[in-house]
């Protein structure tokens, strides 16, 4: 669907972005300074890039050695800023119709209703932005994006101006946009859990390359090297299928075994990916009796290498692929080594509730 070839050079920095993205929610994810928003500028239309080529849906955007450079307004794409970029002059109404004035009446696709209704707007449609807060103008701007009809919807980092619990209530509406709306989005982020949420494919891009593409779980596990501000963690996908109301847990299944988290309203059924950091682990070699830790996944040590003071280890529990850290001390002592069978423990509390992610639809 959308086809990427391009070299840009700006100052020191050269970006070399060689993509091939189809549908759903894909997120740009990697370091400060690593290349995102230059790309998505480039998409968008407001950087002309050095060198390359960029086709979206059989449609060609930039080809530079045809001199061929299609301007932002025919690329109909809808663009959500990390600050919303209201118009301060008008009302939330105004703002949401701006987006399909622009459009010819046959391109329109959107309807102000069920925008209204999807991203709960009813109340706030006759103020200024000045009347809203960081929150509700963030809806918005996802609301006024959606009413120009985009085929492609790009999200720079456009939930990091707000705060935690803010950004626990806009998630959801950007969860129906990927679900309902059905317009391919690049969201760009360097905040983890947010793109263990949402996204349903993953770039990783660091340095100005993309240098892992694919299943957002399967990459956020192994980004195991320490990137600008990520804990290093695990990823561990369930599914829920049990709730103890009498000792306030929820339990689901895992490749690696059952995990327990803490009480959840998920309903059983409910496919969950759940974050774990490296640090909350604790490696056993042998029975690991008389412990108050609930999860424990085993399986064979698959590589063991150093990580800065320490040793990192990954650990093939029946397909889930798991990391833990230790000291060299405890590497030497356990005779910790590739092949050797361990015990890996976490404490249900070690999942913080908002290290419970839904998984997208369609995500495999
Ligand atoms: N106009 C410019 N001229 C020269 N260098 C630039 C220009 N704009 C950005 N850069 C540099 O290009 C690199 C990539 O910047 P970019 O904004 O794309 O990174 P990013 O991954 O989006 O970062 P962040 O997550 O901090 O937004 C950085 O080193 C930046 O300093």
């Amino acid at each position: 669907m959308l086809s990427v070839s391009v070299r840009h050079v700006q100052g020191a920095f050269t970006l070399h972005a060689d993509l091939q993205l189809d549908g759903g929610l894909v997120a740009l994810f990697g370091p400060s300074g690593s290349g995102k928003t230059t790309l998505v500028n480039i998409l968008a239309g407001l950087i002309r890039p050095s060198h390359g080529k960029i086709v979206f849906a059989g449609e060609t955007w930039v080809d530079t050695d045809r001199k061929l450079v299609i301007p932002p307004h025919h690329r109909r794409i809808g663009y959500v800023f990390q600050e919303g970029r209201l118009f301060p002059h008008l009302t939330v109404r105004q703002n949401l119709r701006y987006g399909e004035m622009l459009l010819a009446r046959e391109a329109r696709r959107e309807n102000l209703d069920r925008v209204v209704e999807m991203l709960g707007l009813s109340a706030l449609l006759p103020r200024l932005p000045s009347a809203l807060s960081g929150g509700e103008k963030q809806r918005v701007a996802l609301g006024r994006a959606l009413m120009a009809s985009p085929r492609l919807l790009l999200m720079d980092e456009p939930l990091s101006a707000l705060d935690d619990a803010l950004k626990q209530q806009i998630l959801p509406y950007i969860e129906r946009i990927r679900d309902e709306v059905g317009v391919p989005i690049l969201y760009v982020s360097h905040a983890r859990d947010e793109v263990a949420r949402l996204a349903t494919g993953l770039v990783l891009f660091e340095a100005g390359r993309a240098t892992a593409i694919g299943a957002p779980g399967a990459i956020l596990e192994t980004v195991a090297r320490p990137m600008a501000g990520l804990p290093a963690g695990n990823f561990i996908e369930g599914v829920i299928c049990r709730h103890h109301e009498d000792d306030g847990l929820t339990e689901a299944r895992s490749p690696g075994g059952p995990l327990f988290l803490r009480k959840t309203d998920l309903p059983e059924g409910t496919r969950v990916r759940v974050f774990v950091p490296v640090s909350d682990i604790v490696v056993a070699t042998g029975p690991a009796e008389g412990l108050s830790t609930l999860n424990r996944m085993q399986g064979p040590i698959v590589e063991c290498s150093e990580e800065g003071d320490g040793m990192r280890l990954r650990v093939n529990c029946q397909g889930q692929l798991m990391i833990a850290d230790v000291t060299r001390r405890s590497a030497q002592h356990l005779g910790l080594g590739a092949g050797r069978q361990v015990t890996l423990l976490f404490k249900t509390v070690s999942i913080a509730p908002q290290g419970v992610f839904h998984k997208a639809q369609g995500e495999s």
